[in-house]
């Protein structure tokens, strides 16, 4: 067990390279099952839960080479092997090998998905499709049994807008006879993405990124080659730190209209945002405090929340974050008040007292976006902040020192000793 290290308090210059998005490659590494012959993805982020779907897919008996950032699936020895535990619980799109192996196989055998906790995580609707698709689902001792003598397109309207929901009956649907209406669906940019990439393995899709995805089902999919969208959301971390301790920081390989909600919010708070094709230039300035509510795309993102919490506690004034996609997201706050922050939360809502300096403390991530927000505010602090928990932040953020240390951060990890590792899980 590892813990991040962090001098804060250092003004931040220089470009920062933005990796593939996360919330794509989980989808599209699963989607590659469907195919018939190799699959390759080009741009992956360098994170623990593309390692995690790609030792998934081996042990389903398909063949995976991952060379740089790009993989390639071999899934011509894949089977319907149940994958009832252990890899599955490490991440939350392992759902996706629901939809994946439901559309290939007709059946699959899957643990209930990990990933991080924010309060309740129901994945009713993704069932709703599956047996509106004609699959039985059931769920025995913490799995889920889906099975069907056929898959037949359906009409589904989804009662909450669900990203998952949406791409899990996305992949369950390609390869069902006839058409399937997937109504009330998520917009949000990692959708189009993966439609882009099935649709380049023959499946027929209109609709991605609009409220209403239409699919009419085809004999069987071919391999291709895709590169993935650039990760809105560690774009949109390195935007909220250079804005809370940037002299001038690039953010490079961004498409800055799927940020466009946070370069919105900055610009209210006095930040320069100036965009240019796929780069995004921020300087920081004097801050004004600012209300913000996360809401399904086009709005503010549920996961940049937490980092965002963090930066508001620089700017002078009573600013209040609201999450309306996850109530319990705020595992955080504790945290940052135990570096001086003055935060309370009330219902959904988090009331920031901000004009605060932060001091650099011991403190532990609960998730993922939650370890982010340690690393805004560890970036801002006085003196040093030590962070546990980091397995958390390496679901997501690839080459995290690396790409600091690029712009004049004093970051770096070290080996917890035993005493630490017992106060850990004691704790
Ligand atoms: C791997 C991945 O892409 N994760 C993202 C995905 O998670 P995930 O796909 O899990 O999130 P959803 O879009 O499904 O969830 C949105 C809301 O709908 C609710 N809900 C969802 C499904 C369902 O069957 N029933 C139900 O009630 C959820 O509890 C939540 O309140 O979108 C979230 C919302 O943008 C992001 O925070 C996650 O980073
Ligand atoms: C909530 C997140 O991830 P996951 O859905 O994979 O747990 C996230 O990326 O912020």
């Amino acid at each position: 067990m590892e813990k991040l290290l962090i001098e804060g308090g250092r003004p931040l210059e220089g470009t920062v390279q933005i990796s593939g998005a996360k919330n794509s490659a989980v989808a599209l590494i699963p989607a590659a099952i469907l195919a018939d012959s190799p699959v390759t993805i080009d741009n992956l982020p360098d994170i623990s839960d593309v390692e995690t779907l790609a030792q998934l897919l081996e042990e389903i008996g398909g063949r995976t080479e991952l060379n740089g950032d790009t993989l390639v699936v071999h899934p011509e020895g894949m089977f319907a092997m149940p994958l009832p535990n252990g890899r599955v619980k490490k991440l939350r799109a392992s759902y996706y090998m629901m939809g994946a192996m439901l559309g290939k196989f007709k059946k699959a055998v899957i643990g209930l998905p990990g990933g991080c906790n924010l309060g309740p995580r129901p994945i009713d609707q993704h069932v709703k499709g599956f047996e509106a698709l004609g699959a039985t689902v059931t769920n025995e001792q913490g799995a889920i049994y889906l099975q069907a003598d056929e898959l037949i397109g359906a009409r589904i309207y989804l009662d909450v807008v669900s990203v998952g929901a949406t791409i899990n009956i996305m992949l369950a649907a390609v390869l069902a006879k006839g058409r399937t209406v997937i109504e009330n669906a998520a917009k949000e940019p990692e959708i189009i993405d993966v439609a882009t990439l099935l649709s380049n393995m023959g499946a027929r899709i209109k609709g991605a990124g609009t409220n209403v995805i239409r699919i009419d089902g085809v004999e069987s999919l071919h391999g291709c080659r895709h590169s993935i969208i650039p990760d809105r959301i560690e774009a949109g971390t390195f935007m909220i730190i250079a804005s809370a301790v940037g002299n001038s920081v690039l953010i490079d390989n961004v498409i800055p209209d799927h940020v466009e909600s946070l370069s919105a919010k900055l610009r209210e708070m006095g930040v320069t945002v100036e965009e240019a094709d796929d780069q995004i230039y921020i300087r920081g300035g004097e801050l004004r405090s600012v209300d913000v509510k996360t809401l399904v795309y086009p709005g503010f993102p549920t996961d940049l929340q937490q980092p965002f919490t963090s930066f508001l506690t620089k700017a002078d004034g009573s600013s209040m974050v609201t999450d309306t996609i996850y109530n319990a997201r705020f595992k955080h706050i504790d945290e940052l008040r135990r570096m001086g922050a003055n935060i309370k939360v009330e219902g959904r809502s988090a009331l920031i007292n901000g004009g605060t300096r932060l001091q650099g403390a011991k403190v532990k991530a609960s998730d993922l976006r939650a370890g982010a927000a340690l690393v805004v505010a560890g970036l801002m602090a006085d003196g040093v902040t030590e962070i546990t928990g980091v397995e958390h932040i390496d679901r997501g953020y690839g080459q995290l020192e690396e790409k600091l240390i690029g712009l004049g951060a004093m970051i770096w990890r070290e080996k917890l000793s035993e005493k630490e590792v017992a106060e850990l899980e004691n704790a």
